[in-house]
């Protein structure tokens, strides 16, 4: 007769087909139910994921009928929510703050207006540049900007913005408790890297992960923020479902080099951020092309070219911004002053002041 850890261990098969993680650590079954020859399980599917329901349902039935002396599968449907639970521990969807199987709406972040999200499938591509230039490049023109370096396998903005050395203080008592962001560079920054010392590895479990990206979210006095652009870690991981899961976003910036393998990452995450209804603003290619510095009218297209705008075409997105490798902008990185703070008047400088302006008017932050 089989056990209800084998029931579990059945379902661990059944997927969504966005992300690829299974239905159970998602929280969309809620862990299954063996009475007799029966099983019982619930599924609670967001109502971005509606569409996988037959399919679902499917796979779980079969999946639970496979095992030993189970002869009758019952599936209870909950309604469709508007986001999934992000809140919700593993395995405990239905039991969030929406009440049993219902599932919570996204969360504004009180105080906040605009939440803008800079991805990228593959590491290393240049998304926390992107995102720190970004967020600069945005208090520039007036606007209040928030920075949460979300990337909590290997937090870059604090370096970015010279101030890996600084402690963020928190405010209040109990739960009640905030943390206050570091300013700098004209932008009000949150990271991991300010909370742990810089040289430990960071290994997070999924559900320590949620918790602390939601933290992050509410239990940061932001005070009044026209936007907050999220640095997340690379990839399709937890972070991501999380962040779609929980705040209401104005969309997601995916970035990418012009290279097949960075490009192909690209792809599955922006499928992933449309599957879950997440607005996707659109393709940022980053180290378009090499200028030399002492030959800088030359572009060197040392990852290929075109690739971002194939990306953006595909998927019918728009294409923000082809930033070229220039020297100026590792520098900065480095340096704690970022190129459209230090060098404003470089090529990349100028594109990320462009790109600002256009993630202006796509996301009308100061409506
Ligand atoms: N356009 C560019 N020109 C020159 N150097 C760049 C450019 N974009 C990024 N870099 C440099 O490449 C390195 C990686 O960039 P960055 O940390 O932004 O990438 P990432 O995608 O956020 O990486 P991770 O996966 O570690 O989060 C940094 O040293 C950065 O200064």
């Amino acid at each position: 007769m089989a056990t209800a850890e084998q029931a579990q261990a059945a379902l661990t098969a059944v997927k969504d087909a966005g992300s690829g993680r299974n239905l159970l650590e998602l929280g969309w079954i809620q862990e299954p139910r063996l009475q007799g020859q029966r099983a019982v399980i619930r599924l609670a599917l967001p109502s971005f994921a509606q569409s996988q329901r037959d399919r679902i349902v499917a796979e779980a039935r079969e999946a639970l009928l496979s095992l030993e002396g189970i002869d009758d599968v019952q599936i209870e449907l909950a309604q469709p929510a508007a986001a999934a639970s992000a809140g919700a521990p593993i395995g405990a969807a239905g039991h969030g703050p929406g009440g049993h199987g219902q599932l919570p709406e996204r969360q504004p972040i009180p105080g906040v207006r605009q939440v803008i999200a800079v991805s990228s499938g593959k590491g290393g591509v240049g998304k926390s540049t992107v995102a720190v230039n970004l967020a600069c490049a945005l208090a520039r023109t007036g606007l209040r900007v928030g920075l949460l370096d979300a990337d909590i396998y290997g937090p870059n903005a604090p370096t970015m913005l010279g101030v890996a050395d600084r402690t963020p203080e928190v405010r209040g008592e109990g739960a009640g408790q905030v943390l206050v962001p570091i300013p700098s560079c004209g932008i009000a920054v949150v990271s991991m890297g300010l909370l742990i010392d810089a040289n430990q590895p960071v290994i997070w479990r999924g559900p320590m992960l949620n918790g602390i990206i939601r933290q992050f979210l509410y239990q940061v006095d932001w005070g009044e923020r026209d936007v907050v652009v999220v640095d997340l870690p690379p990839g399709t991981g937890d972070a991501q479902l999380t962040l779609a899961q929980a705040v209401p976003m104005a969309g997601v910036i995916v970035v990418t080099t012009p290279q097949e393998v960075s490009l192909a990452d690209a792809r599955r995450g922006l499928a992933m951020f449309l599957q879950m209804g997440v607005n996707v603003l659109g393709v940022v290619e980053n180290m378009s092309g090499f200028i030399p510095p002492d030959a800088p009218e030359k572009r060197y297209p040392i990852f290929g070219s075109g690739g971002g705008a194939r990306l953006a075409e595909e998927a019918g997105v728009a294409l923000l911004a082809e930033l070229p490798l220039e020297m100026p902008v590792r520098e900065a990185g480095d340096s704690g002053r970022p190129v459209v703070i230090a060098e404003p008047d470089s090529v990349t400088a100028r594109a990320f002041l462009d790109l600002a302006a256009r993630i202006a008017t796509l996301a009308p932050v100061a409506a």
